[in-house]
């Protein structure tokens, strides 16, 4: 997708003035509440008029005010995920997912519905009303609906925010893969720094009304590394463990890392907060975090005054975090060779 957006609008007391030209499968709109995000995904999508400006996706002109144009919503072709699924309540689950799909041209239909069913594990609601689905099978339907209506873009306006932790990082799977298998480019706005991490390649910042800034999912995670409790979110897919000693052991790097809330079989998410690594020059030998790493330092970043240091071991990559004075005790450049000490405890496993 490449969009092009130029747009002014005047909200009460609030001006939304935004400028970018961006391109890209998965985009994120990051910003705090209130910056304006949901405003450029109205703009965007035809349900709010701006005052002045132009939008052009993928080189079709949306609207221009010195051209008087602005096609309408169904025109555009956009598909919309918000943060309530907003279902027709008094039809089906199967009704509403093929809502879109009866009004969309048989020629323009790109997803197929059982294969999209499948995808989305919603054979076995069809049947059911909706009043009565959890909040991630709400949203699921919802991403169902939105994407059998055959968009050209799917735009997603804090899809996650309504759902707890753990169903959170349930449906970005799902989010992701629909986008991918009917390669359907997606716009993902949200303030939560871990799903731009987990679901854009290229991010727009949105800040009092305005886009301030384009940056990628790491940058923003490094911007973020000072002021957020958490520090740098490393995210680590892990696979295959073995239990050893009463731990998780998954393959990582050049060696092994033990993990207290693993689990058997499939794949799992974790995340480590780069405040959760500690960093010796020669192997300290007897400590009780069970991971020591042997790694290598490839870079290092400033965030006020603390210091992110990207470690590599074997392909993989995490970053830890020590203040200024530490990197230069330590005397850590690019290339020095580092042990890293990691307790089995502080890999929280999101799914
Ligand atoms: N119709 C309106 N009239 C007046 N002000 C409005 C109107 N719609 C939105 N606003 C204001 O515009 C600003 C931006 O709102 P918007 O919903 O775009 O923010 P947001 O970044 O999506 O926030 P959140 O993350 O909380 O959803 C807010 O200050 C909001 O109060």
């Amino acid at each position: 997708m490449r969009l092009h957006f130029d747009a002014e609008k005047k909200l009460g007391d609030f001006t939304f003035r935004a400028e970018a030209d961006i391109a890209g499968q998965r985009i994120g709109i990051f910003g705090e509440s209130g910056s304006g995000k949901s405003t450029l995904a109205h703009i965007l999508s035809g349900l709010m008029r701006p005052d002045r400006g132009e939008i052009t996706l993928d080189g079709e002109c949306m609207f221009s005010s010195s051209r008087r144009l602005n096609l309408a919503p169904r025109h555009r072709r956009i598909g919309l995920v918000f943060q309530q699924a907003m279902l027709f309540p008094h039809l089906s689950v199967r009704s509403n997912l093929f809502y879109g799909y009866r009004r969309c041209p048989k020629a323009l239909r790109r997803a197929d519905p059982d294969e999209l069913i499948s995808l989305l594990r919603l054979d076995g609601l069809l049947q059911r009303g909706v009043g009565n689905l959890s909040g991630g099978e709400k949203q699921r339907v919802a991403l169902g609906r939105a994407m059998l209506a055959s968009p050209r873009i799917l735009v997603m306006d804090e899809p996650l925010s309504a759902l707890d932790d753990a169903l959170r990082f349930q449906i970005i799977p799902y989010l992701k893969s629909v986008s991918e298998r009917f390669q359907t480019p997606c716009i993902f706005i949200s303030h939560s720094v871990i799903e731009m991490q987990l679901m854009t390649e290229r991010i727009l910042m949105v800040k009092n009304g305005t886009i301030t800034a384009e940056t990628t999912p790491d940058e923003l995670a490094r911007q973020n590394m000072a002021t957020s409790q958490r520090g740098y979110v490393n995210l680590l897919r892990l696979s295959e463990a073995d239990i050893q000693g009463g731990l998780y052991s998954y393959g990582w790097g050049t060696g092994r890392l033990l993990i207290s809330e693993g689990r058997n079989g499939g794949p799992s998410l974790f995340e480590l907060s780069s405040r959760d690594i500690i960093l010796f020059r020669k192997n300290p030998e007897a400590i009780s975090a069970r991971n020591m790493l042997e790694c290598r330092v490839e870079e290092l970043f400033n965030a006020e005054h603390r210091v992110g240091v990207v470690l590599s071991s074997g392909g993989e990559r995490l970053v830890a975090e020590i203040v200024r004075s530490a990197a230069e005790e330590l005397s850590i450049t690019p290339g020095t060779q580092v042990f890293a000490a990691i307790k089995a405890s502080s890999f929280r496993r999101l799914v």
